[in-house]
């Protein structure tokens, strides 16, 4: 279970959003919905423990989330708006970069976004879509319990999006959790909304 008690966010000397407060149960889904600057990256962010909330808390079954950091770390997963690939890696070694961290299979990943034949190209030659999809394909490497998606599908074709929805329902199946924000129709059956 995931909780968010009265979060405020200040960016730049600007309150982002304040107040804000939900709760995520296993296997649940929220789509972060707002306008440009609304706060969602921000929000993404503060979950992760990438940027300290200015008020409020985050609880992860009923406890301070970030007393220990590292196993917040190791219960999530963050796609930012970055790729966060190693350019001269190919899409294969780029997984099992991660896979050494995190485990996991990298042939079964690499098949879940349909990367098996671009599997031995460095990443630095792949299109944005095609990076964006060895980004995504890391979600399908060792289970993480709650995954935080920051624009997921920017710059994927419909297959591709078509791609993530068994991916995100298996997730969920297992008890997973997924806040992802966007702008678009993303493949996540009964998604709550948060609306920033
Ligand atoms: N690194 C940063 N330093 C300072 N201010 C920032 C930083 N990142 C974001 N902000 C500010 O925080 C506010 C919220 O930005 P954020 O990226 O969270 O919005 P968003 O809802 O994700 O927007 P978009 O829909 O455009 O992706 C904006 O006013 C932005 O200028």
């Amino acid at each position: 279970m995931l909780q968010a008690e009265d979060l405020a966010c200040w960016r730049a000397e600007r309150l982002v959003f304040a107040g804000l407060g939900f709760a995520l149960a296993p296997g649940e889904a929220a789509l972060l919905t707002g306008a440009n600057g609304a706060g969602k990256s921000s929000l993404l962010r503060v979950l992760a423990g990438l940027v300290p909330p200015a008020e409020g808390r985050v609880l992860w079954q009923g406890e301070d989330a970030f007393a220990d950091r590292s196993a917040h770390g190791a219960r999530l997963r963050y796609l930012g708006h970055q790729d966060a690939l190693k350019p001269s890696l190919s899409a294969r070694e780029n997984l099992a970069l991660f896979a050494r961290l995190h485990g996991g299979d990298v042939g079964t990943a690499l098949a879940a976004l349909n990367l098996a034949p671009l599997a031995e190209l460095p990443a630095r030659v792949l299109s944005s879509g095609q990076k964006r999809r060895l980004a995504l394909a890391r979600l399908a490497l060792a289970h993480a319990p709650l995954w935080l998606l920051d624009e997921p599908t920017v710059g994927l074709d419909a297959d591709s999006v078509a791609l993530l929805g068994p991916l995100l329902a298996a997730h969920r199946a297992r008890g997973g959790i997924v806040l992802a924000a966007t702008h678009l129709p993303l493949p996540l059956p009964d998604a709550r909304e948060i609306r920033l």
